[in-house]
């Protein structure tokens, strides 16, 4: 599977290795891209009765005009729109030659019933936010109603951040070339590439060096191999002993679900440990997962040294006091060096005043620790990496990954995963049914449960926002939190079935 994601830079860099290896120039390669859009044009849109083709000044714009040639060669109707000529001596510029529909200006541009628009404005290069005569014709198409196809991005936006930059299209169909870039997979840039194609336009495999390559598609491909397996003699703790601590008395469903969660994904075993005023409501709810008095430290600590558990998640419905932060501190003191941390929710706002404190404590540790933060919480434990225009989503949880030394998991509907030495994964899978409460809690269940059968940080987190995602698509409309551990086993069993021996 090619699961490489690349930035528009690193594509530049590729597109540069395989002309320099031949035997494609970059006239080939545009030539072969225009190919690859005509076909699926032609394949799709069999019934549309003419072709919109906008060309801007760039190689994108080159890509437009083989587009229209060979859509002229077919004996369909072309109109071609460009404002600017290609500079002279580029690819683009001898595409512009080859094409032979002259081109009339934008202000010309007029939508005609049953035609497609070719937006061929801007890919890789865009270079500054979108206004003026090419946000109108924008405009002008999207009032149109007219079906539209974008070669390699849609006009405006950005192929790093996945945002729009001024105006931009919504396509129906996006033909990119070699590899997805982050534009494609980030939110909203996925949603406004419409159908998204990644063709081959004749570069080697070999061009791409995937030892350098640090972001992917989130997908099973990345992780399988690390899935904990379940030996036939294997018992109860052998597959992992998840500790999940709980709030108190009015807040412990959050403590149970992640517990649920964590079961779920496979842990032999699950203790929640909860405050004296909280175990009733708590025993009341728990059957396979056991129950353990902790109110203090001392009482946490004597959990641990008994019981060794190889996983722990704290934050959800834990509360941001003094609790929470004496729990956080002991137990990346205590955890042994296969344990494997999950902090969540309150765990993660508890330290907003003083996040270098955690971030020392994480890196001093010999547990992995995943953070599991939204935007909100990310934002008081990494000031200066909040969400910005021009900032992508996948740096920014890059970045914060590296400054705590934890595998950050940046939820949304994009969430993103990175781990300190700079690797990255952005999930594809989610479905909007699982913004429901509690989903979050479950969430970090699943990962610690992954952690705790010995599955390392990066992986497991993947893993688990795969699962979970999984579990909300499958189960689908009117789901809600308690759903969700419910449904691993079915998506396990489907997705995994060498696992459940
Ligand atoms: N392997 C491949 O992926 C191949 C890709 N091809 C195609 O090439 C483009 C990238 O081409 P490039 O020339 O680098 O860039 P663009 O065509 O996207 O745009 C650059 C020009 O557009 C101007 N620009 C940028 N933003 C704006 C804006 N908002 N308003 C007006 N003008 C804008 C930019 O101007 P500068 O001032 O920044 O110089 C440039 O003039 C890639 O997307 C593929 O479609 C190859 O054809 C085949 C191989
Ligand atoms: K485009």
């Amino acid at each position: 599977m090619r699961l490489e994601i690349l930035t528009p830079e690193e594509m530049g860099s590729v597109d540069r290795k395989a002309v320099d290896a031949g035997p494609l120039d970059g006239y080939g390669l545009m030539q072969n891209a225009g190919a690859v859009v005509a076909a699926a044009i032609l394949e799709r849109f069999a019934e549309a009765e003419g072709f919109l083709v906008l060309c801007g000044p760039g190689n994108n714009g080159g890509d437009g005009y083989v587009v229209a040639r060979l859509l002229v060669e077919r004996g369909v109707q072309v109109r071609l729109f460009a404002e600017t000529e290609p500079a002279a001596g580029s690819d683009a510029a001898r595409a512009r030659r080859a094409c032979p529909v002259e081109p009339k200006s934008y202000s010309e541009f007029e939508p005609v019933e049953r035609w497609l628009v070719v937006d061929a404005l801007f890919g890789a290069g865009l270079s500054k936010p979108v206004e003026g005569r090419e946000a109108a014709i924008i405009e002008r198409v999207r009032t149109s109603g007219l079906p539209v196809v974008s070669i390699d991005l849609p006009s405006g936006v950005s192929g790093l951040t996945g945002k729009p930059l001024g105006a931009a299209f919504q396509a129906d169909l996006t033909v990119t070339f070699f590899r997805k870039k982050p534009g494609h997979v980030l939110v909203p840039g996925r949603q406004m590439c419409g159908e998204l194609l990644v063709a081959d336009i004749g570069i080697a495999e070999t061009t791409l060096n995937r030892a350098e390559c640090k972001t992917w598609e989130n997908h099973p491909a990345l992780w399988r191999a690390a899935l904990p397996e379940i030996g036939i003699s294997a018992h109860k703790y052998s597959r992992g002993h998840v500790a999940v601590i709980s709030g108190g008395a009015t807040s412990t469903g959050a403590a149970r679900l992640a517990a649920r969660g964590a079961a779920r994904a496979g842990a032999g075993a699950v203790t929640v440990l909860s405050p004296a005023n909280a175990l009733s409501v708590n025993a009341m709810h728990l059957t396979s997962i056991m129950l353990r008095r902790a109110d203090t430290v001392e009482e946490l600590e004597a959990f641990l040294s008994d019981r060794g558990p190889s996983g722990a998640v704290l934050g959800p419905g834990a509360g941001t006091g003094e609790r929470t932060r004496s729990f956080a501190r002991s137990l990346l003191d205590r955890a042994g060096a296969a344990g494997g941390l999950v902090f969540d929710a309150d765990a993660i706002t508890a330290f907003r005043g003083d996040p270098e404190t955690l971030f020392a404590m994480i890196k001093a540790s010999a547990a992995q620790v995943v953070l599991t933060p939204h935007e909100g919480e990310f934002g008081r434990l990494f000031p200066g990496l909040e969400d910005a225009p021009e900032v992508s989503k996948v740096e920014r949880t890059r970045e914060a990954a590296m400054r705590s030394g934890a595998a950050i998991v940046l939820k949304g509907p994009d969430t993103v995963v990175a781990a300190p030495d700079g690797r990255a994964a952005i999930n594809v899978n989610a479905t909007q049914h699982l913004a429901t409460a509690g989903s979050g809690d479950v969430l970090s269940g699943i990962i610690a449960g992954l952690m705790a059968q010995t599955m390392p940080a990066f992986e497991a987190a993947c893993a688990g926002i795969w699962l979970h995602a999984e579990a909300g698509r499958v189960f689908g409309r009117g789901l809600i939190a308690e759903d969700l551990p419910e449904m691993l086993p079915q998506v396990l069993q489907s997705q995994f079935p060498e696992h459940v021996r």
